[in-house]
C-alpha cells in the first residue's frame, strides 16, 4: 500500500470490511451515551434528502428513542433547510418518512442568504460569486441549526464521513461546523450499506450525491465537481490499489484541504510546515 494511503486510512479510521449491524449499534450507542453523559437534551440535524443526512438522522432518532426508553429525556429535531424550493424536495420528504423524527422544522434559508448577498454588493462593490454564495448557504444552514440548538439545549450533528473528510468536500464552518460526527470512519459505500441494513428506501440509499449549493447548476453532482468517483475514493480508503493518477489526485486534494480538518491554525501549530 502507498505510505500516504496508509496514513490517510489511519487518520480516517476506515475499516475495509464492516458488519452493518455492529456499525449501526456502535454509532447509536455513541450518540445515546454522549447525551446521557453530557446531560444534553437531544440532537438537531439538517435533512437534505441525501445519503449522509438520512443515515445520520435515523441514527439520531434511534439514539433519542434509546435514551427515552432508559428513562432519560431526549429528542431528535430534523430540520429542512431549503434555499427557496429544493429541486429534489420529494427525496427530502422520503428521507423524513424513513427517519420518522420526533419533530420536524422547516427553515427556508433564502431570506438570510439573499439579504446577505445584497448587503455584500453594497459593502464590497462586487457581486458575490455563485460558488461563494453556495458556501454562504451552507454556513447559514449551520447558523440556523445552532440557533435552535442554543435555545433548546440540543447538539448539532454533522454528516462528515471518510470520503468527504479525505477530500475536504464540505464548507469550512458550514456543514463542517458541528458538535458530533456520527458517520466518521465510514466511506460512502459503507454509508449506503448501513442505510440498506436499516431498510431505507432505494430512492434514498441509491441517491447520487450532490452538495446542491449553486444557483446556476442545481444538483451538480459531487463527482462532477471533485473530478473523482466515490467508488475510487472508497476503494482507496479500503486500502485497495487504484490507478496511480487517481491515488495522486486524492492525495493532492487531501493535502490541500488539511486546514479544514484542524482547529484554526495558531502560532503553536506546525503541521502545515511538513
Ligand atoms: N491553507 C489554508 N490554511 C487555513 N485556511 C485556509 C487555507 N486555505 C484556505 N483557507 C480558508 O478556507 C476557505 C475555503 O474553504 P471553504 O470556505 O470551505 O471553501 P472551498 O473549500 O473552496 O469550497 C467548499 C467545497 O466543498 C463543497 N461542499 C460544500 C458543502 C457541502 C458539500 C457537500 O458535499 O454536500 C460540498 C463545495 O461544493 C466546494 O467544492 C478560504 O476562503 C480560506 O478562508
Ligand atoms: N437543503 C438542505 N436541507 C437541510 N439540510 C441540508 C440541505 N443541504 C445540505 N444540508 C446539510 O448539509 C449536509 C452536507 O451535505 P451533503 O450533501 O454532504 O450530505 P447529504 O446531502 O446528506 O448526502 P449526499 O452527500 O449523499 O448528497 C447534509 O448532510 C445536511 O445535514
Ligand atoms: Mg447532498
Amino acid at each position: 500500500m502507498r505510505p500516504t494511503q496508509r496514513l490517510i486510512i489511519e487518520e480516517m479510521g476506515v475499516r475495509p470490511e464492516i458488519d452493518p449491524e455492529q456499525e449501526v449499534e456502535r454509532r447509536v450507542r455513541f450518540l445515546a451515551d454522549y447525551l446521557t453523559q453530557t446531560r444534553t437534551r437531544g440532537f438537531i440535524l439538517g435533512i437534505s434528502g441525501g445519503v449522509d443526512s438520512t443515515l445520520a438522522g435515523r441514527l439520531a432518532q434511534l439514539a433519542a428513542e434509546r435514551v427515552r426508553k432508559s428513562g432519560g429525556e431526549a429528542v431528535f429535531v430534523a430540520v429542512r433547510l431549503p434555499y427557496r424550493v429544493q429541486f429534489d424536495e420529494a427525496d427530502a420528504q422520503a428521507a423524513l418518512r424513513f427517519i420518522a423524527p420526533d419533530e420536524t422544522i422547516t427553515y427556508n434559508v433564502a431570506p438570510a442568504v439573499d439579504g446577505f448577498e445584497s448587503e455584500y454588493l453594497e459593502a464590497v462593490g462586487t457581486d458575490l460569486s455563485d460558488f461563494t454564495k453556495g458556501n454562504t448557504k451552507a454556513r447559514l444552514r449551520m447558523v440556523a441549526q445552532y440557533a435552535v440548538a442554543g435555545d433548546r439545549g440540543l447538539l448539532v450533528l454533522g454528516t462528515d464521513q471518510a470520503a468527504e473528510s479525505t477530500t475536504g468536500f464540505f464548507t469550512k464552518f458550514g456543514d463542517g461546523g458541528a458538535d458530533l460526527l456520527p458517520l466518521f470512519t465510514l466511506n460512502k459505500r459503507q454509508c449506503r450499506q448501513l442505510l440498506q441494513h436499516l431498510n431505507a428506501p432505494e430512492q434514498v440509499w441509491a441517491k447520487v450525491p450532490t452538495a446542491d449549493l449553486l444557483d446556476l447548476n442545481a444538483g451538480r453532482t459531487d463527482e462532477d465537481e471533485l473530478g473523482l468517483r466515490y467508488d475510487d475514493i472508497d476503494d482507496y480508503l479500503e486500502g485497495r490499489q487504484v490507478a496511480e493518477e487517481i491515488a495522486e489526485k486524492i492525495e493532492t486534494i487531501w493535502w490541500r484541504t488539511r486546514h479544514k480538518r484542524t482547529t484554526p491554525v495558531s502560532l503553536l501549530d506546525d503541521w502545515w510546515r511538513e
